[in-house]
């Protein structure tokens, strides 16, 4: 199952720079493992923000779910979910 993702990081003037650079790290860590198990197919930065829209690739919404609360910016982020199937239109096969 395919999820577009969008992630707004929102980092409260509260946090300790410190703490959050070592969450930064960690889901930059997070991020690659995911992407390297085929389970975050694309990363993409929305320019002149913090934010990103991703494409997910799971089995079931509640392992979508569990992938994005386990982000160590969690906390820090809104996110937005879209479900996508196949366009007719698609030439890609792996679009499912
Ligand atoms: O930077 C972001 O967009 C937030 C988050 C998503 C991947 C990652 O490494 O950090």
């Amino acid at each position: 199952m395919l999820f577009q993702v969008e992630m707004h990081v929102r980092v409260p003037d509260t946090v300790d720079p410190a703490r959050f650079d070592a969450l930064k790290a960690e889901e930059k860590a997070r991020a690659e493992a995911l992407q390297k198990s085929g389970k975050w197919r694309h990363l993409w930065r929305h320019a002149g923000q913090y934010a990103n829209t991703s494409i997910f690739d799971v089995e079931s919404n509640a392992e979508l779910h569990e992938l994005l609360v386990g982000l160590p910016l969690f906390p820090f982020m809104e996110i937005r979910v879209t479900p996508l199937c196949r366009h007719p239109s698609s030439i890609h096969a792996d679009d499912r």
